[in-house]
C-alpha cells in the first residue's frame, strides 16, 4: 500500500512543460530517488509535493488525503518534512536548541515565556540527536560544525515533526565522499526504523545506485524510466537522456555502478 501517490501531475510555466502528467508512488521504509538532467522537473515535483506550487492537472494524495489545495504549512502538518541543498540552521543557536526550536514548532505552539529556554524541550531534543549521532555536540553552537554535522543535526529538525514523507534535495551536495556515505547510510537507517518514506533528488549518481531502493527517471518533464537501480543503470532511454550530458553509467566492477565524468 503506498504512502504517496502521484496521478498524471502536470505543470506549466508559460509555455513550457515543466511537469507532463507523471504518476508515482511512494511506499511507507522506502527510499526513492527521483534523477534526471538539469531542468527535468525535479524541483518542480518536489515544490509541487510540499504545496509551495499548485499543479495545472492531476492529483497527489498522501495516505488518501488530497494534498493538491492545501497550503504548505497544512502539509507539513500532515506529515511532509523536507530538507535543503543547503542546510538550513540558525548558526548562533547550539545544537540542541535548533532542534528544541523544531519541536515547539512541531507541537504548533507559542513559545511559554514562562520556562526556560533552556529547559524546553530538551530532552526530547537530545533523544533525537542521540539517534543522528549528534548528542555529544548538543551544546556546541551549529556555527562551529562541520558541514556533515549540520546535515545531521538538519536530520533531526526534521524529525521533529515525525514526518511521514521526507523530501531530500540533493542531501549530499556539497559534500566529500565519506561524509555523503555516512549521511545516506544514517537516512537509510533513519527509514528502516521509523518506516518512513524518503523521496530525494541527487546529482551523485554513485549514492543513488548505493542508496535507493527504487527510482525514477524524469526528461523533459516526463517520467521516462521507473524501476530498482540496476534495471535504471542499463535502461536505453536513461542512457540517451544522459549522453550528451557529460556522465555516462559505467560498471566498475560487476554489480558496483558508478557514474563517470566524460573527459
Ligand atoms: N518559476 C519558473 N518560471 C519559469 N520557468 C520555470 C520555473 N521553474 C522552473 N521552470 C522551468 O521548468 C523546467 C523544469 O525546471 P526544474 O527546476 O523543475 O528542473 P530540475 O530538474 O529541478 O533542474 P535542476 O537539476 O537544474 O535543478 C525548466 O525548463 C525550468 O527552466
Amino acid at each position: 500500500m503506498s504512502l504517496l501517490t502521484v496521478q498524471g501531475l502536470g505543470k506549466s510555466f508559460g509555455g513550457v512543460k515543466a511537469v507532463d502528467g507523471i504518476s508515482f508512488e511512494v511506499a511507507p521504509g522506502e527510499l526513492l530517488a527521483l534523477i534526471g538532467p538539469n531542468g527535468a522537473g525535479k524541483s518542480t515535483t518536489f515544490n509541487m509535493v510540499n504545496g509551495q506550487i499548485k499543479p495545472n492537472t492531476g492529483s497527489i494524495t498522501l495516505g488518501g488525503r488530497e494534498l493538491t489545495d492545501l497550503k504548505p504549512r497544512e502539509i507539513w502538518r500532515l506529515g511532509v518534512g523536507r530538507t535543503f541543498q543547503i542546510a538550513e540552521t540558525f548558526s548562533s543557536l547550539t545544537v540542541v536548541e535548533n532542534v528544541q526550536m523544531a519541536l515547539i514548532s512541531a507541537d504548533g505552539r507559542l513559545f511559554s515565556l514562562w520556562r526556560k529556554a533552556a529547559e524546553h524541550k530538551r530532552a526530547e531534543a537530545l533523544a533525537l540527536l542521540n539517534q543522528v549521532g549528534m548528542a555529544a555536540q548538543a551544546d556546541r553552537p551549529c556555527s562551529v560544525l562541520a558541514y556533515g554535522d549540520v546535515k545531521r543535526v538538519e536530520l533531526a529538525i526534521a524529525m521533529a515533526n515525525d514526518p511521514k514523507l521526507l523530501l531530500m534535495d540533493e542531501p549530499t551536495a556539497g559534500m566529500a565522499p565519506k561524509e555523503r556515505n555516512e549521511l545516506m547510510a544514517l537516512t537509510k537507517r533513519l527509514v528502516v526504523e521509523r518506516g518512513m518514506a524518503v523521496l530525494f533528488t541527487e546529482h551523485s549518481m554513485d549514492v543513488v545506485f548505493a542508496y535507493a531502493d527504487r527510482m525514477i527517471v524524469l526528461a523533459r518533464g516526463r517520467l521516462i524510466a521507473e524501476g530498482q537501480p540496476a534495471e535504471i543503470r542499463d535502461h536505453p532511454k536513461v542512457q540517451e537522456v544522459y549522453f550528451g550530458s557529460g556522465k555516462t553509467f559505467e560498471k566498475k566492477t560487476p554489480g558496483t555502478p558508478s557514474l563517470q565524468e566524460a573527459a
